[in-house]
């Protein structure tokens, strides 16, 4: 079974998508995984984005999980469209608790002290930071890793790639999440040339536990 941690390190950059034609959306997703970053998150913004979703489930080597999951019945529908990963904009502790219920890998999005010790109390401590510039930038990260020790993120909202890197060179950053790499009327050329660009930043090794790197003693 998939693990919010591991889904968070397998690449830099997490491309949040915005789609609506799940014929074009594969060719997108095809695109962004041949590029090296395989982790998409589809979000619930369009009409049509429970079918990209599920069509984009096909893509060899893609991982896709589903954002902008705002309540119980989403989350259901994302499940069982195939999503593995779910991405909320906020936390509330209705849609924490469904998650658990159904064993889903679950990213919900913090923004403040307060939202993260919602979601201590509820067992998470996996977090997209959202919106990330809007709610202090790097400066708010920062001070919350102080007494939150424990808990990595995924920054997400306003970062693009000339910013990425410095996020990315946190401790408590696995990945970033952005939708600079899609935007509408991008071709799947572009799309693949701006995976690339991102697929190769690199995150802090510190942030890397030894026992999930190949010959690293663990001790
Ligand atoms: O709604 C925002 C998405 O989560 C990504 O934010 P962005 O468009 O600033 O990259
Ligand atoms: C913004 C965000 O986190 C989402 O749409 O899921």
């Amino acid at each position: 079974m998939d693990d919010i941690e591991t889904i968070m390190r397998t690449a830099p950059v997490i491309p949040v998508l915005v789609l609506d034609d799940p014929e074009q959306a594969v060719e997108i997703g095809t695109a962004l995984v041949r590029g090296g970053l395989s982790v998409l998150e589809v979000t619930l913004r369009t009409r049509r984005a429970l079918d990209v979703l599920a069509a984009m489930t096909a893509i060899d080597g893609a991982i896709v999980g589903a954002g902008t999951v705002l309540d119980d019945a989403q989350l259901d529908h994302a499940l069982d469209a195939g999503a593995r990963f779910i991405v909320s904009p906020g936390l509330t502790e209705r849609l924490a608790r469904a998650a658990a219920a159904r064993r889903a890998c679950f990213l919900p999005g913090v923004a403040n002290a307060s939202d993260i010790m919602r979601g201590l109390e509820l067992g998470l401590n996996r977090f997209k930071f959202f919106p990330a510039e809007a709610s202090g930038g790097l400066k708010a990260l920062k001070a919350l890793a102080g007494p939150f020790g424990d808990v990595r993120f995924c920054p997400t909202g306003g970062i693009t790639l000339q910013s990425a890197p410095d996020w990315l060179a946190e401790d408590t950053v696995l990945c970033v999440g952005g939708s600079w790499l899609v935007k509408p009327g991008t071709s799947a050329a572009d799309v693949e040339a701006a995976a690339r660009a991102a697929a190769g930043l690199r995150t802090n090794p510190r942030s890397v536990r030894p026992e999930l790197v190949e010959g690293l003693p663990s001790s």
